[in-house]
């Protein structure tokens, strides 16, 4: 049985199609990373998979457990966590504040306050800033912290869309290198929305690609780099869309 199942899924937004009949499988302490042009349906994916958004047809399955109609709360006890794009964080709490927002769905209480040094081993500036409000943090330290408030409910699948965003790219290393080592400690299945197929393949893992609200391609990341790199070698810069 794979970690998560997607089994024919479509999303609609009124009459506009996001989604047409999509399924693929992750398996249990993957990393796949979810590329695509915008408006590809990425996190409309992510959307339908955390509860958020609703389906028009098909199935989502974690562990053997049917998501789909569930909601984004009961799917959160389930395991799933959820880094959406933008991070939402609360600006005006403190960054130990944001931490403890997501944990009264928790019932192992007493391994939150060990969670929370983890995190801060993990960020060692979320440590250092934890009683300074997070709106005053730069942008890679709000996704740091983003990504900490995902892993406060202690979840077995974490999803996280476009950690990159903004971020300068020293920046984007250090992000995904905590990702990664997180991952490894924690047994983590993580999918990972990132537009870079250059960057996935540096990170390593595997990449779904989506197109047009559907998977047009399913692989290791290394090979879309390759790809993207030669596409860009023959047509230049306007034919690109992974390789950043
Ligand atoms: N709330 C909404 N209402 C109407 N249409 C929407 C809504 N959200 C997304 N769409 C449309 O659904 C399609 C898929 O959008 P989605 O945001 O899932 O793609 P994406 O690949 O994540 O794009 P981006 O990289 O720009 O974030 C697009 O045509 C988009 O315009």
């Amino acid at each position: 049985m794979s970690k998560l199942g997607v089994f024919d899924v479509s999303v609609r937004y009124g009459k506009v199609p996001a989604l047409n009949d999509v399924s693929l499988h992750v398996e249990e302490g993957e990393r796949v990373f979810i590329s695509g042009p915008n408006g590809a349906g990425k996190s409309s994916l992510l959307g339908a998979i955390s509860g958020a958004v609703s389906t028009s047809h098909g199935r989502i399955e974690m562990d053997g457990d049917i998501l789909s109609g569930r909601p984004p709360e009961a799917i959160a006890r389930l395991g799933l966590s959820m880094v959406p794009e933008g991070r939402e964080i609360f600006g005006a709490l403190t960054v130990e504040e944001n931490l403890r927002v997501g944990v009264g769905i928790r019932r192992d209480k007493q391994a939150i306050e060990s969670d929370i040094s983890d995190i801060y081993d993990a960020f060692s500036i979320l440590g250092e800033r934890r009683h300074a409000n997070a709106g005053a943090l730069s942008g890679g330290q709000q996704q740091m912290l983003a990504i900490g408030r995902g892993l406060m409910t202690n979840p077995k699948l974490m999803m996280v869309d476009e950690p990159s965003l903004g971020l300068a790219p020293n920046i984007v290393d250090q992000v995904y290198e905590t990702l990664v080592a997180l991952q490894e400690e924690r047994g983590l299945t993580l999918l990972i929305v990132e537009q870079s197929s250059a960057r996935a393949a540096r990170v390593g893992g595997r990449m779904i690609l989506l197109r047009g609200g559907a998977v047009v391609g399913d692989g290791d990341a290394a090979e879309f780099a390759q790809q993207d790199l030669l596409k860009e070698a023959y047509f230049g810069g306007s034919q690109k869309e992974t390789a950043q």
